[in-house]
């Protein structure tokens, strides 16, 4: 007990009992037990960088959890647990000699966390999905979505959401009136209407999904809205069909 020779301490611990370290709960002699160790921290404690009644308050007593929660869920740091070892002067041990770790609930608390399923193996506080979901936001994944008229698909569209952010936006259909627009080719009278829709996929590459609004006006997105590409080019089927899309849901995760 008198050695000062801190690196000898851990090689002369020996068990303490709580009897024994309730006789050390005053600032002249300050023992604590902190998850299975006792600590003489009597010449720490003008040091310590707090009020000294905050940690004089635990002299004498089992005090682990006043370690793990200098405030509520703040553990000290791993320096201040390797100033700590430099006090160990034994093992705290109940009447028959049995370790006393004072860790109690927590063991409780790995075996539950060991008995929980996969899937609950992500903290709520890490769960992006369950952010997103909990906020009504879109979840990240694939999706697929249709405007139809008059039994006719016109516009079947597919995007991912990553982030909230919009990636490979893709027309799977674009038809109006049995015209298939996708099987144009240069020269075709319809052919620019279909180069202006693929400027729409493009230009909401990498968006936030709200972007999809400025597809009500769709001379914001594409140039060259004449009257004729205007009466065929409609950027809300496109955000319908984008919406229908959000409606059903996640298609396939990414
Ligand atoms: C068991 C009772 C104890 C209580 C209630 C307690 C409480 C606190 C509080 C409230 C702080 C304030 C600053 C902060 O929030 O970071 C603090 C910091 C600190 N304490 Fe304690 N303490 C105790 C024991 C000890 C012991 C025995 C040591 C070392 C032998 C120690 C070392 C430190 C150190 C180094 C810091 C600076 C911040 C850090 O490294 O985490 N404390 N403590």
């Amino acid at each position: 007990l008198s050695s000062d020779d801190e690196t000898d301490g851990a090689s002369e611990t020996r068990d303490i009992t709580l009897d024994e370290l309730a006789e050390h709960a005053s600032a002249e002699s300050c023992w604590k037990a902190i998850h299975g160790g006792v600590y003489d921290i009597t010449d720490y404690v003008p040091d310590h960088p707090t009020e000294e009644e905050v940690i004089l308050e635990w002299c004498g007593r089992e005090s682990s959890e006043a370690w793990d929660n200098k405030s509520p869920g703040r553990p000290h740091s791993p320096g201040a647990e390797r100033q700590l070892e430099n006090y160990r002067i034994g093992d705290l041990v109940d009447d028959q000699g049995e370790p006393l770790s004072g860790d109690v609930e927590d063991t409780s608390a790995d075996a539950e966390r060991q008995d929980a399923s996969p899937a609950a193996s992500v903290s709520p506080a890490e769960d992006q999905r369950l952010h997103r979901a909990m906020l009504g936001q879109p979840m990240d994944g694939h999706y697929r979505g249709v405007f139809t008229d008059r039994g006719e698909i016109q516009v079947n569209i597919t995007f991912d959401l990553r982030d909230g952010h919009l990636t490979d936006v893709n027309f799977r259909h674009l038809a109006y009136r049995g015209v298939d627009y996708l099987t144009l080719e240069e020269g075709d009278d319809l052919y620019p209407v279909m180069v202006q829709h693929r400027r729409i996929t493009e230009w909401l590459e990498g968006e936030p999904l709200t972007t999809i609004f400025a597809l009500y006006e769709p001379a914001r997105v594409v140039d060259e809205v004449d009257g004729f590409s205007g009466a065929t080019l409609r950027g809300a089927k496109v955000i319908s069909a984008m919406r229908d899309g959000l409606n059903r849901g996640v298609y396939s995760w990414p």
